[in-house]
């Protein structure tokens, strides 16, 4: 492990116990917070979920979170009628930004969200999970009231897999933490990569590229990385996180969505919003210094011609 993140870890790692709510809501002022739960077909475990944060988290006497938005991927089941009832504001996908039609996802999802919340802090929950603890949310949200260098916080859990203790989280295990170790080292000291619960600043969400399926939490990752630097991402332990487990060749899908995510970062660099800068001299002010003019560079690429469909049409004609 590189010393810089063995540094990090003892910086920016904690527990939910290192912050009490009465210290977290002391210093929450004007501060809003907006939880996000993407569905695709939760209606079993959703209702809990907005049931605890509603009650814990929103009352009078806890007022941690002011916004609480499921939004619906497309379900086919009462998804959307639970999350309604137990009390959660619910969004379909396609109602959101009608001009760009959706396609599926739960990258897609995340992203639709900024459009529809207003917090300046937005934390991403996953509607699967069961045995739902408040401290998912206020645990990783508590960093970014209380330490204004912090940017993106990540939960971190223990992970069974059904009843055997630590085998959960297989692509983490098997996909996403050898990619981070060897393309990405800095990120090493994530203890849960892939984990779907993390909170992060508007201000900085809305200048990431969101992947639309599952690679969004790796490309995520890497572009706060690279954007706002390694002291500004954080971790916190939250507990134990149960959740409904996908099949093997699910998970072979997620595997290679994942992949890709990290191929299209490793291939274009580093850079998510590059800026060039240069330097010219002031010749009017006193001292002649350089003044330095910083600009957006070109990176826009449009997509292989033969995947465009009015090129086929003109090679037929
Ligand atoms: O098209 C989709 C797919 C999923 N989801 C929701 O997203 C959440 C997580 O999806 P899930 O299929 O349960 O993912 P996991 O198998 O648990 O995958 C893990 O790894 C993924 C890749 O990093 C992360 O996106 C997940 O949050 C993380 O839990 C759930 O609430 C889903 O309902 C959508 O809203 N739309
Ligand atoms: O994060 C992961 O690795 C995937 O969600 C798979 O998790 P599981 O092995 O606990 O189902």
């Amino acid at each position: 492990m590189l010393d810089e993140v063995e540094r990090w870890l003892e910086r920016r790692s904690w527990s939910v116990a290192d912050r009490s709510l009465d210290r977290i809501l002391a210093v929450k002022h004007a501060t809003t917070v907006s939880v996000v739960l993407p569905a695709l077909n939760e209606e079993a475990t959703v209702g809990d979920i907005v049931s605890v944060i509603r009650r814990e988290l929103m009352s009078d006497a806890v007022p941690l979170v002011d916004e609480l938005v499921v939004i619906d991927s497309g379900s086919t089941d009462r998804t959307a009628e639970v999350a309604a009832a137990a009390g959660a504001r619910v969004v379909a996908r396609d109602a959101i930004l009608p001009r760009i039609p959706a396609v599926p996802g739960k990258g897609e999802v995340l992203w639709r969200s900024l459009f529809v919340t207003h917090g300046d802090v937005v934390c991403f929950v996953d509607a699967d999970l069961r045995d739902f603890s408040a401290d998912f949310v206020s645990g990783i949200v508590g960093p970014l009231l209380t330490d204004p260098g912090v940017d993106f916080v990540k939960a971190m859990y223990d992970r069974p897999l059904g009843d055997a203790p630590g085998q959960g989280g297989r692509v983490t295990e098997l996909v996403a933490r050898p990619l981070l170790n060897l393309h990405w080292p800095q990120l090493a000291g994530f203890v849960q990569p892939l984990g779907g619960e993390y909170a992060a600043r508007r201000s900085l969400l809305e200048r990431l590229p969101f992947p639309v399926g599952y690679g969004v939490e790796l490309g995520l990752l890497v572009d706060a990385l690279h954007t706002v630097g390694l002291d500004a991402l954080a971790q916190v332990d939250v507990g134990v996180r149960k959740h409904r487990h996908q099949d093997g060749q699910a998970l072979g899908r997620m595997a290679a969505a994942i992949y890709r995510t990290a191929q299209l970062r490793l291939s274009r660099g580093h850079l998510v919003r590059p800026r060039l800068t240069q330097f010219e001299r002031d010749e009017t002010g006193e001292g002649r210094r350089f003044v330095p003019r910083t600009y957006d560079v070109d990176t826009e690429e449009r997509p292989p011609t033969a995947d465009v469909a009015e090129y086929a049409h003109r090679r037929v004609a």
